[in-house]
């Protein structure tokens, strides 16, 4: 992904509040929407000098719902997961997450509101045990739900509530038995579970995926969706992925884009047999 390695500029961590009902937070208080979606982007446009890579993208994602983003190299699939992520700030548009305008939240902002991205292996720390890596990203969240004076005088009862949370999540990957391990000693399998693991130590109600088959053997990319549904079925899932069987087999719905706009959006079914996709995407063009 080129988009990784480009320089986000930090959008302004000062609209970050830590207490919800904190009145001062004024996205919070004054822009709530009416209607109940997870996600909804409104006119979305990220401008690179005078190319725009994302124009004007209205994307509602429902709760619980598995969407799928496809379309053709340079369709703008990564810029619309940096901007719904905070990767990268918004040239104009609004996102909404939960009902609230995240628009200009930082990054760890929106992982603390239940955005949560997947991690590639290099996110994984390698010289930390397995219960060590899911341990530290539970931990990056958790220090907003209890106040410094909790901490200060219940350090044991949060201590204890941590380490439960981190067994849990241990449980829920499969990987309690390797937990003591180093995380660059896992099996290529169990490193892709401590990965997911990671992201669902964070609590999301969101998972943004990035071609997390990228590389992978059919029967690996198998394996790893496969996971994915076991292991995230209270979430929200939104993945980039360039198996289109795949999208076709998993997916509630599909958006696709192309040229930074959105083509075409709907079922499975629906995406299959629209002419316009067929023309700009499944047809000729080659991922
Ligand atoms: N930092 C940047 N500066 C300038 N142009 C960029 C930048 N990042 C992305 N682009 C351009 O924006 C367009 C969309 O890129 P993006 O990575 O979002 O596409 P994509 O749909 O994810 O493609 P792929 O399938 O190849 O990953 C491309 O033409 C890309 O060259």
């Amino acid at each position: 992904m080129a988009l990784e390695s480009s320089e986000p500029s930090e959008p302004n961590e000062s609209n970050e509040s830590t207490d919800p009902t904190e009145p001062s937070d004024p996205i919070e208080t004054t822009q709530q929407r009416t209607d109940n979606p997870l996600l909804q982007t409104e006119n979305l446009v990220k401008r690179f000098g005078q190319f725009t890579a994302t124009d004007r993208i209205d994307l509602t994602i429902e709760r619980g719902e598995f969407r799928s983003v496809i379309g053709p190299n340079g369709a703008g699939k990564t810029t619309l997961f940096n901007l719904i992520t905070g990767a990268l700030p918004v040239t104009e548009g609004a996102i909404y997450f939960d009902g609230a305008d995240i628009t200009t939240l930082s990054p760890s902002a929106r992982v603390r509101r239940g955005i949560g991205r997947s991690f590639q292996i290099s996110n994984v720390f390698g010289g930390l045990t397995v219960r060590e890596n899911v341990r530290l990203a539970i931990q990056s969240v958790a220090r907003d739900e209890y106040t410094a004076v909790e901490s200060l005088f219940k350090p044991t009862d949060r201590y204890d509530e941590l380490n439960d949370r981190t067994e849990a999540i241990l449980d829920r990957i499969g990987l309690a038995h390797v937990a003591a391990e180093q995380a660059n000693a896992l099996a290529y399998g169990d490193k892709r579970r401590l990965e997911i693991g990671v992201v669902l130590a964070t609590d999301p109600e969101l998972v943004l995926f990035d071609e997390p088959t990228a590389g992978m053997s059919v029967e690996e990319t198998r394996e790893t969706i496969d996971l994915l549904e076991a292991v995230l079925v209270d979430q929200t899932l939104l993945l980039i992925e360039h198996d289109i069987e795949l999208v076709m087999e998993l997916s509630d719905r599909i958006t696709v884009l192309n040229g930074g706009q959105i083509l075409a959006e709907g079922t499975p079914a629906e995406i299959a047999a629209n002419q316009d996709v067929q023309n700009a995407y499944l047809g000729g063009m080659t991922e």
